[in-house]
């Protein structure tokens, strides 16, 4: 996967560069590139925000930067022509997708990051200020897949902090990433049920007990007793998960345990 994230605030994506997805950019599974929106301005000032037209408070990012910024990045790929044995040229190359974090987006799920983690090409373009000016969204249609995602009904000051939130969620969902991908299996939200309590040593910690259950051996009982850990919290904390589960999901709760 080639990833890109555009921000006037580059150093805001410096833990890209750590950890799982650290480690991902250096063994090449990820080619990541961070980039300085104002690299694409030519004014002494490097500006990139201006005032907004039918007035009110805030600044609004300007259109130029950003169309410069992402002609240069969603720049398709040169066609592969056809090769010495005449073969037809290949198959075009995947659009990118372009996502524009943002407070008017759509909710962004696990079931978009394993969307996403699967796609060749993602551009994030990270927003400052009261927003980037709507013609850059409406003008990058023609070049790329734009898709404006929320991570939360919350207010932040810009799109970095979202831009991190889903490239680590997209990231540890590529293939070969994580390096046991049983691990990836009964996490919260991976099949619409929270995950289960989880208990390590000691057995007693200051008078709080283990559950039995899981010191028995029995891997079938520990098994269930987890799956209706799982139905139970998420009845108690997260009760709108429900309608949406899996006609299979459902049909394996056992929903006395509620
Ligand atoms: N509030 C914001 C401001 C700028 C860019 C993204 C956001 C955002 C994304 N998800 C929630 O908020």
């Amino acid at each position: 996967m080639r990833l890109d994230v555009v921000s006037i605030f580059p150093e805001y994506l410096a833990p890209l560069r750590l950890s799982l997805i650290g480690r991902a950019v250096e063994k090449g599974r990820i080619d990541l590139g961070v980039h300085d929106l104002r690299d694409w301005t030519h004014d002494r000032h490097r500006t990139v925000d201006d005032t907004p037209y039918g007035g009110g408070a805030g600044m609004v990012m300007k259109p130029e930067p950003w169309a410069e910024a992402l002609t240069a990045l969603l720049a398709e790929p040169a066609a592969a022509g056809t090769d010495a044995t005449g073969a037809e040229p290949a198959a075009p190359a995947e659009r990118p997708v372009l996502i524009v974090p943002s407070p008017a987006g759509t909710p962004f799920t696990q079931a978009a990051a394993a969307e996403l983690a699967g796609r060749e090409h993602l551009v994030f373009a990270c927003g400052r200020y009261e927003g980037i000016d709507q013609r850059v969204v409406d003008w990058a249609r023609d070049r790329a897949e734009v898709r404006l995602y929320s991570i939360g009904d919350y207010v932040l000051n810009g799109g970095e902090v979202a831009a991190l939130v889903m490239t680590e969620a997209i990231a540890r969902l590529i293939p070969g990433i994580i390096g046991n991908p049983e691990s990836l299996t009964e996490e919260s939200h991976e099949d619409g049920l929270l995950e289960y309590p989880v208990y390590t040593k000691p057995a007693d910690w200051r008078g709080h007990p283990v559950p039995e259950i899981l010191l028995s051996g029995n891997h079938a009982a520990i098994a269930r007793w987890r799956r209706d850990e799982r139905l139970r919290r998420t009845a108690a904390v997260r009760p709108d998960l429900l309608a949406g589960l899996d006609p299979d999901t459902l049909d394996a709760l056992d929903w006395a345990v509620l």
